[in-house]
């Protein structure tokens, strides 16, 4: 938690505007519910989001309307307090689960690992009930000698004020789960007997809710995995003109899509950054819609140039959307009232309870035990591929000086790892046991395939970055829906003693209300959406960051010819993850091998999470500015 008087340069531009029925989403959390603690733009924590959750639904009785808090998966891999225990998640799932969720759906990241899949199925699904929706995913359970699906297929509820919603969960058309799940296609999932019984329920439908761990966007190109586009179209084929509302994720981006003028859906970012806000009016059903507030006011205007069916009836309703940044000043703003004239705290018990429980939790985990000091930041996409303050330019050197054999440390090798391993910029400054988790967290391993021909190793790397979206990493920026993040971890400026909640103006520089003056400064860089609603969707005005596309795969070379002459052969080394890939590549240029021809290069416990810890021990131990004086350094 961070006090939100630190932060006081940007801020929310304006109050939320309420309808009838009003929701707040999260999206790709991955563990960081400490929040980030080298960003104050992002620095809540769930304690605090469980605080403003409380007092947002306190505000929607007041006001009489619905307030509904959806979450759309991918709750581990990205920070200590989700994968520094075993299974990932056993700390991480109960602090999560202190918030009171309405409806919840799964991720790709519950279901890599078989472990954590039966732990979903057995504790979270459980725990959250008929509030966790997986309508094409299905585990094998071994008691009954069945598979079964994870949560439930559907959801028929009535919200508080009487709006009948049926609801799904929808998976993209994920195909890298473990062998114990099973995920059903969109497209044959929408063929299915109970899927059109439950479209065609048989009591009434006022509003479809859609949401699923899924980009909200169809790319139009063949070989999209997503499929809300196809969900959305066989809803709207069987109902022209009952309202459909989206939440989806997986790309990590903020976007919000208008599929007709009674279905939009929304994509609410990654990592605790940003929380989701759509706010619905002109039902014909449910509550009135709220005084004293600002209501959605826009008409949901088709954009996108691909043909789906759509209604063809005119519609009352009106929408907004928001994207939030994810900090205590924005929260304290819009949940307690500070824009209004009473000002109530923030903070919960609840709330500041879960904030404890993260800090001891932290501490039990030894998330802060110090590495060493990194000399700069390097991040992931502010600077193009490979230049001195991209991350992947560190990542050549520290795979070339760490990852080694000792057996075969004077063979020439080539390394290589999919850039979607590495999950976030790393920062100057203290690199700890927790940042190891935040750059590259997964257990990927090395392996490798012994003296491989140098003519036919040296055409990989080209071959799997040419390859049609061989692995994600970064998200290229689409057309619309991009979005750049705060990298920079720049310093908020202060007044001294300025405490003030209040939003900011624009201009002038100083803002004067309620007696307390603040000095506004230019915007700190951050997100700068633009979506099918246009470019007024983020809460707090940033400065635009520069994004640079990164290629698919990394390649570091180690053990070289000392001459610059091209050794006759290599060791390929490279992550598990990608097997696959690369023996496909190898095969493409005149390789006959198979997975039989590959081993562990280093002991399967030496993982990408393994090897920047290792290369900071070496590396970073001298002292830097920024680092904390006299910190002691892990093991
Ligand atoms: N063991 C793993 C698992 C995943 N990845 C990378 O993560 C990407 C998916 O992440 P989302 O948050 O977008 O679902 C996947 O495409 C890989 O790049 C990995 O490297 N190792
Ligand atoms: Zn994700
Ligand atoms: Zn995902």
């Amino acid at each position: 938690m961070q006090p939100e008087s630190q932060n006081a340069t940007n801020g929310p531009k304006s109050q939320l505007e309420w309808g009838q029925i009003n929701f707040l989403h999260t999206t790709d959390t991955h563990g960081w519910l400490e929040g980030h603690l080298k960003e104050q733009n992002y620095g809540a924590d769930w304690g605090d989001y469980v605080s403003f959750v409380k007092g947002m639904r306190r505000k929607s009785k007041e006001l009489g309307v619905d307030l509904l808090v959806v979450d759309t998966g991918d709750l581990h891999d990205g920070a200590g307090l989700s994968d520094a225990t075993s299974p990932n998640g056993a700390v991480s799932n109960v602090i999560f689960e202190k918030l009171d969720y309405d409806l919840l759906t799964i991720g790709n990241h519950e279901l890599y690992v078989s472990e954590i899949a039966y732990e979903t199925f057995s504790q979270f699904s459980k725990f959250y009930g008929d509030r966790y929706l997986t309508s094409n995913v299905q585990i094998y359970n071994p008691s009954t000698s069945a598979f079964e699906y994870i949560g439930q297929r559907y959801r028929y509820f009535k919200t508080e004020h009487g709006i009948r919603i049926m609801s799904f969960g929808v998976l993209f058309d994920f195909t890298g789960n473990s062998n114990v799940s099973k995920i059903t296609k969109g497209a044959d999932m929408v063929k299915e007997q109970w899927f059109l019984d439950a479209v065609n329920y048989h009591k009434p439908i006022d509003m479809f809710l859609l949401i699923g761990h899924n980009p909200v966007r169809p790319t139009g190109k063949a070989g999209d995995t997503g499929t809300f586009a196809t969900v959305y179209s066989a809803i709207r084929k069987a109902r022209p003109d009952v309202p459909i509302q989206g939440f989806g994720g997986h790309t990590h981006i903020r976007d919000f899509f208008v599929y007709d003028n009674k279905a939009t859906a929304l994509e609410s970012g990654r990592y605790c950054e940003t929380l989701g806000w759509v706010a619905i009016d002109g039902l014909s059903c449910g509550p009135k819609s709220p005084k004293d507030v600002p209501h959605p006011s826009r008409e949901a205007k088709i954009i996108s140039n691909i043909t789906l069916p759509h209604s063809n009836t005119s519609s009352s309703l009106r929408y907004a959307r928001r994207y939030l940044d994810w900090n205590r000043l924005t929260f304290a703003y819009h949940a307690s009232g500070s824009q209004a004239h009473t000002v109530r705290p923030l903070d919960t018990q609840a709330g500041k309870s879960v904030t404890a429980d993260i800090t001891t939790e932290r501490t039990k985990l030894n998330l802060t035990s110090l590495y060493g000091c990194a000399p700069q930041t390097w991040c992931q996409t502010c600077a193009p591929f490979m230049s001195a303050g991209n991350i992947f330019s560190l990542l050549s050197t520290a795979l070339s000086t760490v990852v080694v054999n000792s057996t075969r440390a004077t063979t020439p090798r080539i390394i290589i790892i999919n850039t979607g391993s590495i999950r976030f910029d790393l920062a100057k400054g203290p690199f700890t046991y927790d940042d190891s988790f935040i750059v590259s967290p997964f257990a990927d391993a090395f392996q490798f395939i012994p003296d491989v021909p140098y003519a036919q190793a040296k055409q990989v790397l080209g071959i799997l970055n040419a390859g049609a979206f061989q692995k994600r990493s970064t998200p290229a920026p689409p057309e619309r829906g991009f979005e750049t993040r705060d990298f920079a971890f720049q310093p908020y400026i202060l007044l001294d003693g300025d405490t003030c909640v209040d939003p900011p103006t624009t201009s002038p520089s100083l803002h004067k209300r309620s007696g307390r003056t603040i000095r506004r400064s230019t915007p700190s860089p951050g997100y700068t959406t633009t979506d099918d609603f246009g470019s007024d969707g983020d809460d707090t005005m940033h400065a635009r960051i520069p994004f640079y596309a990164q290629p698919n795969d990394l390649q570091a070379n180690a053990s070289f010819p000392a001459d610059g002459t091209e050794p006759e052969t290599v060791d390929v080394v490279f992550l598990d993850f990608i097997q696959s890939y690369v023996i496909d590549a190898l095969n493409k240029v005149g390789g006959t091998y198979a997975a039989a021809d590959v081993s562990y290069y280093l002991p399967k416990t030496f993982t990408t999470n393994s090897y920047l810890p290792v290369f900071a021990k070496q590396m970073w131990q001298a002292h830097v500015p920024d680092c904390p004086v006299g910190a002691g350094i892990g093991s």
